[in-house]
């Protein structure tokens, strides 16, 4: 039976099209794309589509897609109807709160705003701290909010540290580390549980490839 693969399309794409190549699998399409957003593997009986973040989990929460790769961000963000199978291993950086040196956020006494592209993140990692904050959701440029005032601290993705460094903000905490997972579909699963599991083993081999380079 086929398999069909949502893929997140942006930072993870081509990272993620570089193991499928190197797991043996046909990903000219997808390297060579133009507008298009499906694409057929021309070794595997696989179709791939791309797609944004939010949207992979969708398509697969809807069986859609069978299987489908997005950060472990996304995943902690929303979404619950699906198997989350293996971490790629791909993808990494981690969830940090950060403020301005002299915004020291968890002393400060009073209404505390923090600005995020991930609400429930946010919300849930501060009511573990016991902290009653108010979320204001932004959409990008996270950073530029405490420069502004429009909150005291934020809760982002940090990679390098750079984007941070140079707006002149500092790590007050990690929340939690992120790298991209594969997800699958429940009743996929159930119904092509063996195309399921030879992906998945191409994939681990891969993952273990790339670790045991690294050491
Ligand atoms: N430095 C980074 N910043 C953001 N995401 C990163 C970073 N490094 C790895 N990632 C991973 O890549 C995924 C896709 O990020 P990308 O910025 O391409 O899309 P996005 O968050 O939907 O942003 P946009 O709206 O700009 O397309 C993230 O969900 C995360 O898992
Ligand atoms: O630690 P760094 O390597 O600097 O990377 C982190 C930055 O990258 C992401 O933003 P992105 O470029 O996706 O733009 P956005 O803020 O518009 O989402 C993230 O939200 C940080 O701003």
């Amino acid at each position: 039976m086929s398999l069909s693969m949502a893929l997140t399309k942006g930072r993870l794409e081509k990272k993620t099209v570089e193991m499928l190549d190197a797991c043996g699998y046909g990903t000219e399409a997808l390297k060579d794309k133009g507008r298009a957003l499906v694409f057929k593997d021309s070794k595997k009986d696989l179709e791939y589509f791309l797609v944004k973040a939010n949207d992979c989990i969708t398509y697969v929460e809807h069986g859609v897609a069978d299987v489908g790769v997005v950060g472990k961000d996304t995943l902690l963000e929303g979404g619950k109807y699906y198997y989350e199978l293996l971490d790629l291993e791909i993808g990494k950086c981690r969830f940090i709160v950060a403020s301005l040196p002299e915004n020291d956020l968890f002393n400060k006494v009073g209404h505390i705003k923090i600005g995020t592209k991930y609400p429930n993140v946010a919300r849930n990692y501060f009511l573990s701290k016991g902290m009653d904050v108010e979320i204001i959701k932004i959409d990008g440029s996270v950073e530029l909010s405490p420069l502004l005032g429009l909150c005291d601290g934020i809760v982002d993705i940090m990679e390098t540290g750079a984007t941070l460094k140079e707006n002149g903000l500092i790590v007050l905490d990690t929340v939690c580390p992120i790298s991209a997972r594969l997800i699958v579909n429940k009743a996929s699963f159930k119904l092509k549980r063996k195309e399921v599991m030879d992906l998945i083993h191409d994939l681990e081999q891969e993952v273990l490839r790339n670790a045991a380079a690294l050491e």
